[in-house]
């Protein structure tokens, strides 16, 4: 049985993979997250997906690694995560009343095999006002995702409408991602009733 490790430092990818009773254990990746300026989103996701998955493989040459990487995009721009209050106000405005894409790609290493997909959910946002987006910026929410919210957490109040996969906003399409695994031959398609909490082998 080859052994599953999530190149990743997201608490939300982890508990994801949780969720669905996935043997794995975590390794953040220390990848660079830079891209360059005109890279269109699903080749960005992508390619950083790989760079996490890769940096962590050459850790472990035996097992699968998982990378996965997640961003927003509105109007054709690409929004990380806010790099403090006045951008997070400025990313969360632009979303506002309006809709955007989220991208999520992940990448899938192996000894023998080397999986890189994405997919894209698309939300809608009701119309917010000032001080609903003051003081969700105020709870520390936005600085750790993409386009400055989170669908899991208060920003679900936000979201007046989503098409696609739930779990590719939040960060690891489960469903397409589980799809993978299985055509792999890394995991079976039996289920577990045990909740596996996957262990940190590095970092946390
Ligand atoms: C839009 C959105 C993003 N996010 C998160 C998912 C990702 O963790 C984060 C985007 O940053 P990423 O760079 O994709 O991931 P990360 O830095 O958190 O973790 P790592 O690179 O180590 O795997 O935004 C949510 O949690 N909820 C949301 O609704």
């Amino acid at each position: 049985m080859t052994n599953i490790i999530l190149a990743s430092s997201s608490p939300r990818r982890k508990e994801l993979l949780s969720q669905v009773n996935i043997s794995y254990t975590v390794h953040p990746a220390d990848a660079d997250e830079t891209i360059p300026k005109g890279t269109a989103p699903a080749d960005a996701v992508e390619q950083l997906a790989l760079r996490k998955a890769e940096a962590v493989f050459a850790l472990y040459p035996d097992a699968a690694v998982i990378g996965a990487d997640t961003v927003v995009v509105k109007d054709g721009q690409i929004l990380g995560k806010p790099a403090g209050k006045a951008e997070a106000a400025e990313m969360i405005s632009s979303l506002s009343g309006t809709g955007h894409s989220v991208y999520t790609g992940v990448a899938i290493i192996t000894r023998n095999e080397k999986v890189i997909f994405h997919e894209k959910t698309n939300v809608e946002f009701w119309e917010l006002t000032e001080e609903e987006i003051a003081s969700y910026i105020e709870t520390g929410e936005p600085f750790d995702k993409a386009g400055g919210y989170g669908i899991q957490s208060a920003g679900a109040l936000f979201v007046k409408a989503i098409r696609g996969d739930y779990f590719t906003v939040v960060g690891l399409p489960l469903s397409s991602l589980y799809r993978h695994l299985k055509h792999l031959g890394i995991i079976t398609g039996s289920f577990s009733s045990s909740k596996n909490e996957g262990e940190w082998i590095n970092g946390k």
